[in-house]
């Protein structure tokens, strides 16, 4: 089996996140839902949310499918990295994504959620697409779809083609060579922590030398930004006029109209460089001429991530093979 489905940015001005429609049940109820290998965990909002968390999402009503089955006595509560909450119950129903079918996907319905994702009006939910290890179901833990559609599928992947600004897609089963250029560097991946966790190489500001260091991070989807090692972020900033570090806005901000190096990371021998365009994120508040920048500190995360605004720049390959490992290109 194969699959193919649109990642499409939910807010037309920044890369907050993308997602892709999802069909789940009998008649097909669609869900556009956040794709994150940053978690492991598949949730939607839900009939049994009250109206005053739902703010114009699609809810999924399992009383509607007729291939719905409650799990009894399972629920789940998980907490992101940006504090955002949600828990619930859980059922059982047919998963479709781009014409990929699992059926028997825990699909856990939300009961609760944070106001972060009730003002996310357009994220009717998470596929989390992390290591099954992370999943929060108890007594029992239950697969990702990516998990559950691997033996059916024609090879255990699935690939990310995210763009800036604009619609890109998730592949699942196949790697499509038309959307790379060049080739693909595989590097391993530590399953240990849940994550798609790999070390990149080094990294470049512009048109500088590169430093050749380890980075331990994450492949996060689910991220907006990049978040790397305080070090790394003085030496790009410095780059830039009139950049700091801002206490009230939570991390480096920067004149908007100013000039800004791109970035390179290292994957082997290979180098992924992120348009300057890409790091220029968003105004701090609409129509402001201070922009938030695209590359973070990962001081009080306690990983470094490589999120949206990285992978953007990039055609990633999640294998999910014996043992996993990452593959990025160029494009
Ligand atoms: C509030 N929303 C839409 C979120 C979506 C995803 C995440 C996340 O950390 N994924 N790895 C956090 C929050």
């Amino acid at each position: 089996d194969t699959g193919s489905a649109a990642a499409i940015p939910v807010n037309p001005n920044y890369d907050i996140a993308y997602v892709t429609p999802v069909s789940i049940g009998t008649p097909p109820q669609t869900l556009h839902l956040d794709f994150d290998t940053g978690s492991s965990d598949l949730w939607v909002f839900s009939s049994h949310l009250p109206a005053s968390q739902i703010r114009g999402q699609t809810i999924y009503v399992p009383a509607n499918s007729s291939t719905a089955k409650l799990l009894a006595d399972h629920t789940w509560s998980i907490t992101y990295g940006d504090g955002s909450a949600s828990r619930g119950n859980v059922y059982v129903d047919n998963f479709t994504v781009g014409g990929l079918t699992v059926e028997n996907q825990a699909v856990q319905c939300a009961l609760q959620v944070s106001t972060s994702f009730t003002r996310e009006s357009n994220i009717d939910g998470l596929v989390g697409l992390g290591f099954s290890t992370l999943n929060t179901v108890v007594p029992k833990s239950q697969l990702t779809f990516f998990d559950n559609a691997k033996p059916h599928m024609d090879e255990p992947v699935f690939t990310a083609d995210l763009k800036w600004k604009s619609e890109g897609t998730y592949d699942f089963g196949f790697i499509d060579e038309k959307k790379y250029t060049g080739k693909i560097t595989y590097v391993p991946v530590n399953t240990s922590p849940g994550y798609w966790t790999f070390t990149s190489s080094g990294y470049a500001v512009g048109s500088g030398n590169f430093s050749a260091t380890s980075i331990v991070g994450i492949a996060d989807t689910g991220t907006s930004l990049v978040y790397l090692p305080p070090s790394i972020l003085t030496a790009y900033y410095r780059q830039v006029e009139g950049a700091t570090s801002s206490r009230t806005y939570g991390g480096y901000v920067f004149p908007c109209n100013s000039k800004l190096p791109s970035f390179t990371f290292g994957i082997g021998e290979a180098r992924i460089t992120i348009p300057s365009s890409y790091i220029s994120y968003a105004p701090v508040t609409a129509g402001s001429s201070t922009c938030f920048g695209g590359l973070q500190s990962s001081s009080s995360l306690g990983i470094n991530i490589w999120g949206d605004v990285a992978l953007k720049a990039a055609f990633v390959v999640f294998h999910g093979g014996n043992p996993p490992t990452i593959g990025w290109a160029k494009k």
